[in-house]
């Protein structure tokens, strides 16, 4: 099988054998142009030869028939998921013609029908999610520490920070110390207080940016980079059984 994850920034796939290991995978920026970057990967998918491609994508209706088109020169069968708040393995309160694919999938391949679990998705946005016992009960979403350090760039006249590392929460001296730990202090800071409201829910965090983050939250925290993966094994398992 071939999973697509088509992100806002980043284009990745995984490759897995009959029993579920990852054989190959790989992540590219896209720079908006997915399906140009597809075609450029065309060849590598058909040397593959996977038997079918299961695929998330939150790129919207333009994008994604490009993706299709270029997809269809394959003679390889393929599908979007679309998000289901009936799906029988977790039920969803969040409307489900705007919930994203990702922020979905990554729930579905965390959730627990005897826990509550609160699933946080750092990559271009970051997202928190509180589900109940397999019932997601909604969310919040949040500029990527790097997207809010962008928008402070091009928004003002006097920060003209690029670049830097996010490394603490402590009140900051310089410009560059106050943009950094303002900015990391506010989703870590969402994050403690969503925490503190909701005790007995397990984190549970993924992405690009996870590790950064979940340095400063005052509760442990567990980090699994295979939940988007898990989300679409699990969609696809369970299309084919109904
Ligand atoms: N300006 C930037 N400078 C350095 N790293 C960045 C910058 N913007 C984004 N990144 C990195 O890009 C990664 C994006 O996260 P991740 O791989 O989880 O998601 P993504 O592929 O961007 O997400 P999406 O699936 O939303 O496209 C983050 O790990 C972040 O570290
Ligand atoms: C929030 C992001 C950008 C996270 O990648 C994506 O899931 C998305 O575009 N979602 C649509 C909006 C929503 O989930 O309500
Ligand atoms: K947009």
């Amino acid at each position: 099988m071939l999973w697509l994850d088509l992100g806002n920034t980043r284009l990745k796939y995984w490759l897995t054998d009959d029993i579920g290991q990852i054989v190959a995978h790989d992540a590219k920026q896209h720079l908006q142009a997915p399906a140009e970057l597809l075609m450029g990967l065309t060849d590598r998918f058909e040397r593959y030869a996977p038997d079918f491609i299961g695929i998330s994508s939150v790129l919207g209706d333009e994008l994604n028939a490009k993706v299709t088109e270029t997809l269809s020169r394959l003679n390889i069968p393929f599908e979007f998921v679309h998000v289901d708040a009936a799906h029988p393995l977790m039920r969803s309160d969040y409307n489900d013609e705007q919930l994203g694919c990702d922020r979905w999938l990554q729930m579905l391949g965390a959730v627990d029908k005897k826990k509550r679990q609160c699933v946080i998705g750092c990559g271009t946005a970051v997202t928190i999610d509180l589900i109940d016992h397999a019932t997601h009960l909604g969310g919040y979403i949040f500029p990527s520490i790097y997207l809010q350090r962008e928008s402070l760039f091009s928004g003002t006249k006097q920060i003209t920070i690029s670049n830097g590392t996010f490394d603490s929460v402590g009140q900051g001296v310089t410009t560059q110390d106050a943009v950094h730990r303002g900015i990391l202090l506010s989703i870590v800071g969402a994050i403690n207080e969503i925490s503190r409201r909701h005790p007995n829910f397990e984190v549970i965090m993924t992405g690009g940016d996870a590790s950064i983050i979940a340095q400063h939250v005052n509760r442990s925290v567990r980090l699994r980079d295979d939940l988007l993966l898990n989300g679409l094994a699990r969609y696809f398992d369970h299309s084919k059984q109904t």
